[in-house]
């Protein structure tokens, strides 16, 4: 469904220019239907997948795919939806006109961008809301919002970059359990989070990268089954990828 196959994508830095490998060679397949958890330290290298995923940047080398189709074909975002990590949005639009831009740009019919936007606002208990302007949001509003833009063409594959960032418990059960009822419906979830108490609640494989480069992938059921926690299994991966991969 979404597959990474050899990709590697490096930057230079600052004034220096110094190269940073911030993907080496990264492969890995995730299944539909599946929830995906990426996890890794920071600057690892998940913000920069997710990113070649939605086709925002272009790997060095190898290739990303969803549904077999090259993510750089424009008919693929007919069925991605995505939601960056602090996604910042117009501030005098409503969450209502969000929702209408994002329907109008994904070719929907103005009926079914109307039954959409009801449903996902109400989904993410932005209905009363809905006619202020952003800029009046809270941050875990906006997050929200950005969830339901991200999903009002009822995307198959729904790419989430930290989605429970910065939101409050009440929140990111929210965001969980909409993330579950999307599995439910068949879809595949592809999402990164430092917050390993959720990943463990929500996922059901996980891929840990460290230093660009992936250590482990692992179904949650099988970390659990041998008596471990995420947490252990994610600092033993830092630990042994060794302190100069973490940037
Ligand atoms: N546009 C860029 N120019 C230069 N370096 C970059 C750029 N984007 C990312 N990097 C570097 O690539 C590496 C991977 O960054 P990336 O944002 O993918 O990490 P991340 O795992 O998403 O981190 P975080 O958890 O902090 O969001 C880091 O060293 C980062 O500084």
């Amino acid at each position: 469904m979404i597959k990474f196959a050899g990709v590697s994508k490096e930057f230079k830095e600052g004034v220096t220019a110094k190269r940073v490998k911030a993907l080496v060679n990264l492969s890995l397949e995730i299944e539909q239907g599946e929830i995906f958890g990426f996890l890794g330290p920071n600057g690892a290298g998940k913000s920069t997948a997710i990113k070649i995923l939605i086709n925002l940047i272009y790997p060095d080398s190898g290739q990303a795919t969803i549904m077999d189709t090259d993510v750089g074909d424009k008919n693929v975002r007919r069925f991605v939806g995505y939601l960056p990590e602090n996604p910042y949005f117009y501030d005098y639009l409503t969450a209502e006109e969000l929702l209408w831009f994002g329907g109008k740009s994904s070719g929907m019919a103005k009926d079914e961008i109307l039954e959409r936007s009801n449903l996902l606002l109400d989904k993410v208990q932005l209905l009363e809301a809905r006619k202020r302007p952003l800029r009046t949001y809270s941050k875990g509003m906006v997050q929200r919002a950005g969830l339901a833009l991200a999903l009002i063409h009822n995307p198959k594959v729904v790419i989430l970059d930290e989605p429970m960032s910065g939101l409050d418990p009440i929140g990111r059960k929210m965001v969980g359990d909409i993330i579950l009822e999307i599995k439910g419906e068949g879809k595949t979830v592809f999402f990164s989070s430092h917050i390993l108490s959720d990943v463990e609640r929500f996922c059901d494989q996980i891929g840990i990268i460290v230093g660009g480069r992936l250590r482990r992938t692992s179904s949650v059921a099988d970390v659990l089954k041998h008596g471990e926690t995420l947490e252990d299994v994610f600092m033993r991966e830092v630990h042994a990828a060794g302190l100069k991969e973490v940037r």
